[in-house]
């Protein structure tokens, strides 16, 4: 028996697919193409030194289920880079700085740069122009009223990865790591902010070009869910890690850079593609846990925790990370370095990942912490997101100003960039979205069932979803019961209840890591959570998001439906289950989705009567949703008003029901408590009938 077939019955498999394989089923989708807004031809043309692209062909990592890209992948694009470079990449040529001064540097016109920077909807722009060019006295205390953005900036862009050594003298180490990744073409984010970040400011800045200092820049990025930000600010950091050791002579690792990341998955994922980009580079990549400590002055190289160190060992050992590059959540870093005096680290690099998150009111405090507790005068910090609200923006410019005002005797301000790629917060563009209405939570039930195993296939109903997908929800109480509720809706054949699974934040580190690796490697089939998941959570073969909850603001739809279409993957389907309860939090996610249908010329995601129909949250509503969301589905809601609460509970069964089952188990409960007790008597009688002896 076919278990795909069972899972999405009545849908039209292609008869060409593969028969059998849990590795074919669910995350055999549609090839991708990792550019999202410019075709490679398109791209390829509009370069000067046009070269041949031979399509790659993505094969499975054994370890990864949805990860296409293969060893063997890796080797046809190293000959690829071979062949570029003119000889071997032998071991031996692995001086980057030669390497990079050997080859001529490919130079384009400020006209070229530009068409090719439209085409691919990269804007970027220098934000502290005027600070930087018509320095003035400042009163003291007073604050500097923002700098409306004046500068556009043309950097040079990367039109492909394998020219990196080439171009910017990267380590050959690192650059066959990319290749053998089977990185090639740049994306959108990557084309533009490599350059930036790996480039003086001065060759990037025409204005800067009679400078000495060889400034780097502060980044702010903002590029669409999927587009590769990971790779974009990996690449340059461990270039300058790797350069800086080599020139120091370096041979303990000493931390000089910071990842932040929002949640410890995402930590975990990017710790894991730094470790495979450093490898064999002398660069180590760490992920902060619990129980570990920082460097200090004081502490011993014995102390020195190893990679592979398992977590509880960790713990209880209290040992030392030494790494060169930290990648924490922010609660747990400040911690760590709230309990070390006299870090020995010196901190040249701090990257927000989801810095919008990250500036957030949940985690700002703990951020700005840290942040304002680095005072490396060189230190350059950059921001990543698919979402940046202009507050957060504003938070980042003061953030820079005020520290480099603050340490204004050593420090020099460095040019503050801020790069956006396609339409600022909006959803990416090559994934499909439905409103589906269901007016009430039980509808909401029955149409996600309706998903998993399709009963109709009329044009115009909805569509099946091809697993895997994930399903978002509001609580980790309504995560779990959703669970309970399709825990037996995959047939036994299919691996039943095996293939679905919850994860949330009250599951320890273990549980969550497994889910985490039994769902890349395709043996779990529907993932349900909560916004834990909605951020920066990379599983390339997904198919489809479930909103069963509506997200609480625009920027959680747009990330929440990111994790599908990844790496500019077609066939992408985004479902948003909405009921009565729903509508008049309805727009933003309605907004997002008309303007991505606008994008792509489509429709069905949303009507314009709709939209005009629902009704507009005032400032403070906003506000409110997006830190407790819908009330009546949480606890507050539930000793607020209990009648709403009961309502929107996830389950099928009737209120009677759900009653006569309770009293049942009541009443079971009992009858098992009144035997113990009848036992403990007995127990007690039979003792009181023995002679126990005089004392
Ligand atoms: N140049 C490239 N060519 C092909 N695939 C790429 C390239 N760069 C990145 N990818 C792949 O794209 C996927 C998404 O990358 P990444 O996680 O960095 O996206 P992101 O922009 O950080 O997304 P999010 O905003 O959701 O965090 C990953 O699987 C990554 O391996």
């Amino acid at each position: 028996m076919d278990p795909y077939k069972l899972l999405s019955r009545s849908t039209n498999l292609s008869k060409g697919r593969p028969k059998q394989s849990r590795r074919v089923a669910p995350s055999d989708g549609p090839p991708s193409h990792p550019q999202l807004f410019a075709s490679r031809d398109e791209a390829a043309s509009s370069t000067l030194g046009k070269r041949k692209r031979d399509t790659v062909r993505k094969e499975a990592d054994p370890e990864d289920f949805f990860n296409e890209r293969g060893k063997e992948n890796g080797s046809s694009a190293r000959q690829k880079l071979e062949s570029v470079v003119g000889g071997a990449l032998d071991e031996e040529n692995d001086d980057a700085e030669d390497e990079g001064r050997s080859q001529p540097r490919m130079r384009l016109s400020i006209e070229e740069r530009k068409s090719i920077l439209h085409q691919h909807k990269v804007k970027v722009t220098w934000l502290n122009s005027q600070q930087l060019l018509h320095p003035t006295k400042r009163p003291k205390g007073k604050k500097v009223k923002a700098e409306k953005p004046r500068h556009r900036l043309f950097p040079e862009p990367l039109q492909a990865l394998r020219n990196l050594g080439q171009l910017y003298g990267v380590s050959g180490q690192l650059q066959r790591n990319i290749i053998d990744q089977s990185y090639d073409d740049a994306t959108e984010v990557q084309l533009a902010a490599i350059p930036l970040l790996l480039n003086t400011a001065k060759e990037n800045i025409p204005e800067l070009a009679g400078s000495t200092e060889k400034l780097k820049i502060d980044l702010l990025a903002v590029a669409p869910t999927g587009s590769g930000k990971t790779l974009a600010f990996l690449i340059p950091l461990l270039h300058s890690v790797i350069s800086r050791r080599h020139q120091a002579s370096q041979t303990e690792h000493q931390t000089s850079a910071i990842i932040l990341a929002p949640t410890k998955e995402l930590a975990a994922q990017i710790t894991n593609e730094g470790r495979k980009l450093a490898k064999g580079c002398g660069v180590t990549v760490s992920q902060m846990r619990k129980g570990l400590k920082l460097p200090t002055r004081s502490s011993s190289t014995k102390e020195t925790t190893d990679d592979s160190q398992d977590v509880d060992d960790v713990e209880s050992t209290g040992s030392v990370l030494r790494a060169d590059i930290i990648v924490s959540a922010p609660g747990l870093l400040q911690n760590a370095m709230a309990e070390c005096r006299d870090l020995s680290w010196q901190i040249h690099h701090m990257i927000l990942d989801e810095a919008d998150v990250l500036l957030d009111p949940a985690f700002r405090e703990q951020t700005l912490d840290i942040w304002n507790a680095l005072n490396e005068p060189e230190l350059r910090v950059s921001l990543w997101s698919a979402t940046m609200g202009s507050n957060i923006e504003d938070l980042a410019r003061s953030t820079i100003d005020e520290r480099s005002q603050r340490l204004a005797s050593t420090s020099t301000p460095a040019p503050l960039v801020r790069l956006v790629v396609g339409l600022k917060d909006s959803a990416v563009p090559n994934v499909s979205h439905q409103l589906i209405y269901a007016a009430t939570e039980k509808g909401k039930l029955m149409g996600l069932r309706q998903l998993l195993h399709p009963t109709t296939t009329t044009k115009g109903a909805s569509q099946s979803l091809r697993p895997p997908f994930l399903i978002f929800t509001q609580t980790v109480e309504r995560a779990i019961a959703l669970n309970s509720e399709l825990l037996y809706d995959v047939p036994a054949e299919a691996g039943g209840s095996s293939r679905i699974a919850v994860l949330h934040s009250d599951l320890s580190d273990t549980a969550r890591d497994s889910i985490m690796t039994r769902f890349r490697k395709g043996e779990i089939w529907v993932l349900i959570t909560t916004d834990l998941l909605s951020r920066g959570v990379d599983f390339r073969g997904v198919n489809g998001v479930v909103n069963y909850d509506i997200p609480t603001s625009s920027a959680a739809y747009v990330h929440r439906i990111g994790r599908t279409g990844r790496a500019g993957r077609d066939g992408g389907v985004a479902v948003t289950l909405y009921s009565k309860e729903d509508m008049p939090y309805l727009k933003h996610v309605a907004n997002v989705v008309s303007m991505a249908q606008k994008q792509q010329g489509t429709e069905g995601g949303v009507d314009d009567w709709l939209l005009a129909a629902l009704p507009k949250l005032s400032k403070r509503d906003k506000k409110n949703l997006k830190t407790h969301g819908i009330e009546s589905r949480t606890a507050r809601g539930q000793i607020k008003d209990p009648k709403a609460a009961r309502q929107s509970r996830i389950s099928t069964k009737a209120g009677f029901v759900r009653r006569v089952e309770n009293n049942r188990k009541g009443a079971i409960l009992g009858s098992q408590r009144r035997a113990q007790i009848n036992l403990r008597t007995a127990d007690d009688d039979d003792e009181e009938g023995e002679f126990g002896g005089f004392d």
